[in-house]
């Protein structure tokens, strides 16, 4: 029998949870009661080490039909175009990229199969950096499985409905919400027709709401608007593919059942969704553009205080009120690495060439910013209030240079003119 209808949702971002499918199924008082009630199998999952502080710690107990451990060897497979940390298929490349979107493609194509790797950094095993994919998909999957063992799963829809059936329950998303899924949860996407989106991998520490200093005790991303599923579970008994990423290579069981038969589950280790929509934007009232930091949803920190292993960072629709300002983000370069897609509409800083679903890479110090037809219009525009609509992009932000994959370096998806944006300004007069 399936249990999955109109999901329901736990408010709040890692809170500890506590829910179950069936009544009396999540012990009380304990982890692993000597008799499980209905005869579950108690599982922990950790997300952190078993000794990490108690700020850091992350870990979920699961109630359900049958072991994980119940399965046979996983298989390499052909893991298609997905790769991992470290990227080293071609030498470092410091130039400015932007690729044409991904076409969604005609065969019949799943959510795992349609994962493409375009960039990332650092290493996997060393649970630092980040993978960037791409994924572009017209069919569910079907009695078939996905969990990655490198890194948690930042997930940005930017065409179609997607529903994620996890072992945690089940999270409905749509081009707007992002979802993040943990290291090691099992889950399958089922769409209703042509669907894209970026994903995130995250090999360092898990996101967490940046904290707010001056800003104070509310805005940016509230906690409560995280939403995480109730218990669901799956009673069946037919055979199910798991694919796993590990170590950057794809490898292939099949369970007698599916996997996803966790009746009750209690921890802070669980995936949840967010609606951009509610993100409480926070900009200047006075003069300037500020650091594109006032825009972070979620940030992986690294061991240096400050700086992030990744930050998420969206632009969604805003007012712009700055007196006396270039308005649109201003030329510059950075230390940390950026990585943009666009969900919809369009970015204010591009004003051609950056479409939705389309992205574009701007690695450590490469001058970049307004390209020439964005910075024409802006210091000539009058500044009256002005309300950016319908849009929403998005940026990765890490620590580390970003390294491309072969495929993205090679794909016809480039844009090979893309320096021409900036290629015609005028000197300065002096
Ligand atoms: O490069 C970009 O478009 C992203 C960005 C936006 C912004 O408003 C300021 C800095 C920045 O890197
Ligand atoms: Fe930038």
């Amino acid at each position: 029998m399936t249990r999955s209808n109109a999901p329901a949702y736990m408010p709040g971002f890692g809170n500890h949870f506590s829910t179950e499918a069936v009544a009396g199924a999540l012990p009380v008082g304990r982890n692993s009661p000597q008799k499980t009630p209905l005869g579950l199998y108690a599982e922990q999952l950790s997300g952190t080490a078993f000794t990490a502080p108690r700020t850091e710690n992350r870990r979920s107990w699961l109630y359900r039909l049958r072991p994980s451990a119940q399965h046979p060897a996983y298989q390499p497979m052909d893991g298609g175009l997905v790769r991992s940390g470290p990227f080293d298929e071609v030498p470092p490349n410091p130039n400015r990229m932007r690729w044409n979107p991904l076409p969604v493609p005609e065969a019949p194509t799943d959510w795992v199969e349609g994962l493409v790797t375009y960039a990332g950094n650092g290493d996997a095993d060393a649970d630092a950096g980040v993978g960037i994919h791409l994924y572009a998909a017209n069919r569910s999957m079907t009695d078939r499985v996905f969990y990655s063992a490198d890194g948690e799963l930042l997930i940005v829809p930017q065409q179609g409905a997607h529903r994620f059936v996890t072992e945690f329950g089940v999270l409905e998303a749509q081009p707007g919400h992002i979802v993040l899924i943990p290291r090691g949860v099992r889950f399958r996407v089922e769409v209703d027709g042509p669907s894209r989106g970026y994903v995130c991998e995250n090999y360092g520490a898990a996101f967490r709401i940046p904290d707010l200093g001056p800003i104070g005790a509310n805005g940016l991303a509230n906690p409560r608007d995280f939403e995480t599923p109730v218990a669901t579970f799956e009673d069946v008994d037919r055979p199910t593919e798991c694919i796993q990423k590990y170590g950057g290579q794809l490898w292939t069981t099949t369970f007698d059942h599916s996997p996803l038969d966790v009746v009750a589950w209690h921890g802070n280790y669980a995936p949840c969704r967010y609606d951009t929509a509610r993100f409480n934007t926070i900009n200047t009232v006075s003069f300037d553009h500020p650091d594109p930091s006032i825009f972070t949803v979620l940030t992986s920190p690294s061991d240096t205080p400050g700086v992030a292993n990744c930050d998420f960072v969206i632009f969604p629709p805003r007012w712009m009120v700055a007196e006396d300002t270039f308005r649109p983000p201003w030329f510059h370069r950075n230390v940390m690495s950026e990585f943009m897609g666009l969900v919809t509409g369009a970015y204010d800083a591009k004003a051609d060439g950056f479409a939705p679903g389309g992205a574009s890479l701007h690695n450590r110090m490469s001058g970049h910013g307004p390209d020439q037809a964005t910075y024409d219009a802006a210091i000539k525009a009058e500044l009256k209030p002005h309300r950016i609509e319908g849009t929403l992009a998005f940026m990765f932000e890490t620590r580390a240079p970003i390294r491309v994959t072969k495929w993205a370096q090679t794909t016809p998806l480039m844009q090979l003119d893309y320096d021409d944006c900036w290629s015609g300004f005028d000197k300065g007069r002096v």
